[in-house]
């Protein structure tokens, strides 16, 4: 079990201080135009932890685009919604290729390696706008009851942005649809896509917002039952082996955390039995992991000595 350091707040402070001008390494996402427009320079870390501390440094407020992150909350959704048999539309391997390849899923007839690359996310998506009747207002709901604050909203500009410049999901699914793994209509699928990737929240609320993935499915503040304590695990085995993309390795190398990162530049990572930390700096790296944050989780558990392996 970790030892929770007394000076938490003045760890994050001199990590935050460490960091200084290092966005420069990297280059904001522009691929999505409204991800462009933020500044480079924001930079936060926020740990929380199971017994209900919650500290941060640095722009720890600015709401930022969960981009990907979101496909962490949709997996649980779906994983809630079909039970086993989503295994058989969507695998667990990590797929050794960027986060929105397409050249795998058709050597691989349309089933996805795993949900946490586009395509996987996209299937997740399709099983969620085939099974509720309104799966965005469900995915919202969902966040803002996580996130305990009914104040968490979705970009419309980020959103607009995604579906005019959403070619290359859009042929994802549409090659997913093609080997029949798609069941709803594709538009419908791409917006709720974009919809879950939209919504935006600060460190604070998305760290807050996994703590069930670090407490065996449980919300400590609430002792709710998100989801199963196997499916927390797994969902933890997931994001340790795909969450960073073609860079999971590297990182499960480095640092020793399930995690995932979004094009927005955040990232989360989960502390099994202690806590989640969120990071945010919006320069990627050409993983689409963000430098900043990437460098602020690593230092944080190296210091403490976090790794789970
Ligand atoms: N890695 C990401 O955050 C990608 C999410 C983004 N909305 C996309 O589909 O390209």
């Amino acid at each position: 079990m970790t030892s929770i350091p007394k000076n938490l707040a003045k760890t994050l402070d001199k990590l935050i201080a460490s960091q200084q001008g290092l966005y420069r390494e990297g280059k904001v996402a522009d691929y999505i135009p409204a991800l462009a427009t933020v500044s480079p320079e924001l930079m936060a870390i926020s740990v929380a932890t199971l017994d209900g501390k919650l500290v941060g440094a640095g722009d720890i407020q600015a709401p930022f685009s969960i981009q990907s992150i979101s496909k962490v909350f949709g997996l649980v959704m779906a994983m809630n919604r079909l039970g086993d048999s989503l295994w058989q539309r969507v695998r667990m391997e990590p797929s050794g290729q960027p986060f929105n390849s397409i050249i795998q899923l058709e050597w691989e007839k349309g089933i996805p390696r795993n949900p946490v690359i586009n395509a996987g996310a996209l299937l997740v998506a399709d099983v969620l706008a085939s099974h509720y009747s309104s799966s965005k207002l469900a995915f919202l709901s969902f966040m803002r009851h996580l996130a305990n604050d009914e104040n968490i909203y979705i970009d419309q500009n980020v959103y607009q942005s995604e579906l005019i410049h959403g070619n290359r999901n859009a042929a994802l699914t549409y090659l997913m649809k093609s080997f029949g793994n798609i069941e709803a209509e594709v538009p419908e699928v791409l917006s709720h896509y974009f919809t879950q990737c939209s919504i935006s929240m600060n460190c604070h609320q998305l760290a807050q917002s996994l703590l069930f993935l670090a407490n065996k499915g449980v919300d400590p503040r609430t002792n709710e039952q998100i989801c199963t304590r196997q499916d927390s695990h797994r969902i933890n085995a997931i994001l340790s082996t795909s969450g960073m993309y073609d860079q999971s390795g590297e990182f499960a190398f480095s640092v020793g955390l399930p995690a995932k990162s979004g094009v927005g530049g955040g990232i989360i990572a989960i502390i099994p039995n202690y806590g989640v930390i969120c990071s945010w700096s919006p320069p990627l790296n050409k993983f689409g992991n963000s430098v900043v944050g990437m460098n602020l989780i690593s230092g944080f558990a190296n210091e403490l000595g976090l790794s789970i392996y």
